[in-house]
């Protein structure tokens, strides 16, 4: 990768410079882990950190295995869920759990501090200034936005800009990283990233090439492509990570209201799995969902009785909740539906050849076709 630099998102600019061409192929630079070990923030730590005191590196193999890549997915993860790991003892579990915490801050800290920390976080640009502004500065990064509303109301145009604007340099409200689009409808049109790339003044081969696409067949494999994404992400430098749309497959593979529980338990560890990849690299969370006319008694009062399904768990699990809807031309409002810290407002943007744009008088005549 040529134009996207191995950068953590919450590192400094010296830290930044310091890092080479050939740290730039591992996706690690020493500094993060070994020299600056009370920078925590600064990346990352691969698993292997964890070797010693009677940690072997034949256990860290079966962690691999197991989808367990960084020292933080091990601090984050419930002891009776390392347990189940083959060959992992419930002594073992305790001690890659003591070590883990030496390595990973897990008590408190000031909000002072909280405070630096998040204004360091990046934010993706969605191609739209208005929606930009609307969202804060753009998609947060350690972060998951889902975005829902009826079809064609222009969300996997937003995945589509977000895949190529995440490769841009920080300072251009880029990411500095690659993507990986996980679609389970079969809608990732590659020809669209060539447009926005060159609308955005990238080459267009690398900006394919820093696409990592999967086509997801069902629920279970979906879960499985999250585990080889942690794997990825621990060898290079990803910003963003998509999945287009999240449901869509549930909705198929498990039917009628006997399967519910199973699909809702389902539902939450692949959530809980994204929520632990964006803690773990830093990384932007995107995924869409459909929407189904509301049935219950708030439909009365409501003069648009939509909601996104996946009920509380991809409702709770979601950071920051966007509600894409139809507008004149090729023109799309987005309205926060739910946020941590912005408030439930909504503006206009428009759809174009280059992706998510600002809306003009030629998008709102704009016929839909
Ligand atoms: N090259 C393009 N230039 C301008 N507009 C485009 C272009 N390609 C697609 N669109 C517009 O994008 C809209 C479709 O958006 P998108 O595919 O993101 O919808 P969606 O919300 O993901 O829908 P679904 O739920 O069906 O997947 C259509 O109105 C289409 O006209």
């Amino acid at each position: 990768m040529t134009q996207v630099a191995e950068v953590n998102h919450t590192m400094s600019n010296e830290q930044q410079s310091s890092i080479g061409e050939q740290e730039l192929a591992t996706g690690y630079h020493e500094s993060m882990v070994a020299e600056d070990d009370e920078d925590y923030s600064a990346g990352p730590v691969p698993i292997q950190q964890l070797v010693g005191n009677g940690i072997t590196p034949q256990d860290i193999k079966k962690l691999k295995e197991a989808g367990f890549h960084t020292v933080e997915s091990i601090a984050y993860t419930p002891k009776r869920h390392i347990v189940t790991v083959k060959g992992i003892s419930e002594q073992k579990a305790d001690k890659l759990l003591m070590e883990a915490s030496k390595l990973v801050p897990l008590g408190f800290t000031t909000a002072t501090e909280f405070h630096q920390r998040r204004s360091e976080l990046i934010c993706l640009t969605t191609g739209s200034k208005q929606l930009d502004t609307l969202l804060g500065g753009g998609i947060e990064t350690g972060a998951i936005t889902e975005v829902f509303g009826e079809f064609r109301t222009g969300k996997s145009q937003l995945c589509h800009t977000l895949a190529v604007t995440c490769q841009l340099p920080i300072d251009n409200g880029g990411g500095e990283g690659k993507c990986l689009y996980i679609d389970t409808e079969g809608t990732f049109r590659p020809i669209r990233l060539v447009a926005i790339a060159r609308r955005f003044g990238l080459d267009e081969n690398e900006t394919l090439d820093n696409v990592a696409y999967a086509r997801a067949y069902n629920a279970d494999h979906q879960l499985q492509l999250l585990h080889q994404a942690a794997s990825m992400m621990t060898e290079s430098r990803f910003s963003l990570l998509i999945v287009d749309s999240i449901m869509a497959l549930y909705r198929t593979d498990y039917s009628g209201r006997g399967e519910l529980s199973a699909r809702q338990m389902h539902v939450a560890k692949f959530m809980r799995t994204l929520q632990r990849l964006a803690d773990e690299f830093g990384i932007a969370v995107v995924i869409t969902n459909q929407v189904v006319a509301q049935v219950d008694g708030g439909a009365i009062f409501n003069p648009d009785p939509k909601k996104p399904i996946g009920g509380n768990i991809v409702a709770h699990s979601s950071t920051t909740r966007l509600y894409f809807k139809k507008a004149k031309g090729a023109n799309r409002i987005c309205k926060i539906y739910d946020s941590p810290c912005l408030a439930e407002s909504e503006t206009v943007f428009a759809l174009g050849q280059g992706g998510v744009i600002d809306p003009s008088d030629e998008t709102e005549a704009a016929e839909d076709e």
